[in-house]
């Protein structure tokens, strides 16, 4: 891969071991983009301190012993090094990628990585923080896979634990054909709260929801037969709103929590001989070092409960386990609500202790802020009853219908655009911030086609199209050569190769953000050179061919990369 960043940190170290000596050969170069030239490198103001030199001597010194075939040097300020590559670089790096099927980032991973994420709970309703750690999960799933790692997905689906006994309980009361059908549509939250005001309100109920948990535990059929019929039920709900969305994620990537029942209590004995867990107070606890609570007590996670009963931690415990021995995963992405950062912090230190995870088998835990409501709350519908997912998407569609150009297209292609749009906004919202941090979910912006969205890039997309719809060409026929004159070409170029770096930093960094911004970046490049360049009317062939490959090239890094955000395209807008 030769991203433009790679190549200069490359240089500016043999630069740093010849004048400095080799141990400055993994120096980080500090490359940044910069006002003055493609980049800058700042390493110079870093290093002088050690070096006990003036910034602008080391600068000197560095730029004296650069390799400067196809890029220039200037030394600028305190000690800053200016870097700017040579046109005739970056059109031979730019007609690479226009030949290369791989768009410059060949498949090399060599990761099994498995990503825990969208894990909505069978006995409440699949709430918007579930939408989002879906649509932040399949896409680090996609740049998992696209720079060439095992991935292997799963759906850690609340579907086990003690409220079952009141849900089955409830099921029998309303009646199976009636209860499944409500949680087949997603009514499950209404039907969770149903069941939980008769358990408070009704003794007898209460009873009966006590007696039927230790029957599901055993292993009862008709309980069980009761229970698997409710989570068939919802999951077609959850199937629903994957296939709306159109993420990756299907049923045999579902691994519930009730899988890992059959394990917990051999986990549970594993650490207890291993010494990682002991009996306090009658509970099966481990004390990860470094972590207490008020007044310093050591804080324990709990694994089993005086009464013997096992716990979300234990099953993530056995999660962890099987993941490493079973599915042989070195890397364990859990893309969960923010809020579960202690629980996670504790379970990997626990983990850590069992030595089911160490230096080389590591587990992250991707956090997911909150999705609020312009009030700045957690997000509601206007009653302030907790919103329904296939609803809020199916309104995301028809205000993407009324956002979109009026072409004359005919009701179903309209339709289907309006579907992408839509779907796109909401996904692309998700993914553009940062994953900690919490935003403000709003139709009208997501929805915008100017600014940093979806619909934005989509359209930017469906433009590329349409200029080669207006030529007749098609756009994998084009070949350039691609030449630099007008310096919007030159910015575009120089804006293609990054497209390797951003991809491999959402899978290295979980970040996908980083792509989103990537893209924005591009297609305002590309806008840029629209508007100074004219392509089809270019004003002799040689210009226009290679004014052609560049927008060609642009295309399928667009593409690619809304691809990797799970963002379809439109052919036209
Ligand atoms: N391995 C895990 N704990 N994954 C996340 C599960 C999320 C949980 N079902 C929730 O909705 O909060």
């Amino acid at each position: 891969m030769t991203d433009p960043q790679l190549v200069l940190a490359e240089r500016v170290q043999q630069a740093l071991a010849a004048a400095f000596g080799q141990e400055y050969a993994t120096e980080d170069p500090l490359i940044r983009p910069s006002q003055f030239a493609d980049y800058q490198a700042n390493v110079a103001l870093s290093l002088a301190k050690r070096l006990r030199r003036a910034p602008r001597e080391v600068a000197q010194a560095v730029a004296g012993a650069l390799d400067t075939t196809d890029l220039t040097v200037e030394v600028s300020g305190p000690g800053f090094l200016n870097l700017t590559f040579g046109d005739t670089w970056i059109a031979r790096q730019a007609q690479l990628r226009l030949e290369d099927e791989h768009l410059g980032l060949p498949p090399h991973g060599t990761h099994t990585v498995v990503i825990d994420y969208s894990a909505p709970n069978a006995a409440k309703e699949m709430h918007v923080g579930h939408l989002r750690t879906t649509i932040v999960g399949d896409t680090l799933a996609r740049a998992h896979e696209r720079v060439g790692n095992r991935v292997i997905r799963q759906n850690h689906l609340g579907d086990w634990g003690t409220p079952f006994g009141m849900l089955i309980e409830h099921l029998i009361d309303i009646g199976e054909e009636e209860a499944l059908g409500r949680l087949a549509a997603g009514d499950g939250n209404a039907f969770y709260q149903e069941a939980r005001h008769k358990f408070d309100t009704d003794p007898d109920f209460e009873e009966r929801a006590r007696r039927r948990v230790p029957l599901l535990q055993g292993g009862d059929p008709d309980t069980l037969r009761l229970w698997q019929e409710f989570i068939e039920y919802t999951k077609r709900y959850f199937n629903h709103v994957y296939a709306m969305l159109g993420v990756t994620l299907t049923d045999d990537d579902i691994a519930g929590e009730s899988m890992y029942n059959p394990m917990l209590a051999d986990v549970c004995e594993e650490l207890e001989h291993a010494g990682v867990a002991q009996l306090s107070e009658g509970a099966l606890c481990v004390f990860p070092p470094g972590f207490t609570g008020r007044d310093d007590q050591p804080l324990p996670l709990i694994i089993r409960k005086s009464d013997g009963g096992y716990g979300y931690a234990t099953t993530d415990l056995a999660a962890i386990r099987y993941r490493v021995r079973d599915l042989k995963a070195d890397r364990i992405l859990y893309v969960v609500g923010a809020t579960q950062a202690l629980h996670f912090q504790m379970v990997f230190a626990g983990a850590r202790m069992a030595g089911w995870l160490h230096d080389d088998i590591r587990a992250e835990h991707v956090q997911i802020g909150s999705v609020l409501g312009s009030d700045g709350k957690m997000f509601k519908t206007r009653s302030g009853a907790s919103i329904k997912l296939t609803e809020l998407l199916e309104e995301a569609v028809v205000r993407a219908e009324a956002v979109i150009a009026d072409r004359g297209y005919d009701s179903s292609v309209r339709r289907q655009i309006a579907r992408q749009v839509g779907m796109g906004a909401v996904k692309y919202a998700d993914l553009s911030v940062s994953h900690d941090s919490e935003y403000v979910f709003d139709f009208d912006r997501m929805l915008a086609l100017t600014g940093n969205t979806g619909p934005y890039l989509q359209y930017a997309t469906a433009r590329i199209r349409s200029i080669f719809r207006t030529g007749s060409i098609d756009p994998a026929s084009v070949t350039g050569p691609i030449v630099l004159g007008h310096p919007a070409e030159r910015a575009l170029a120089l804006q293609l190769l990054g497209f390797g770096a951003a991809v491999e930093a959402v899978a290295t960094l979980s970040e996908p953000h980083r792509l989103c911004a990537y893209l924005f970046d591009l297609a305002q490049a590309f806008t840029t050179f629209y508007e100074g360049c004219p392509v089809l009317k270019a004003e002799d062939d040689e210009v226009r061919q290679s004014r052609l490959a560049l927008s060609a090239l642009t295309l399928r890094v667009l593409l690619q990369g809304l691809d990797l955000l799970g963002i379809e395209v439109p052919e036209r807008m």
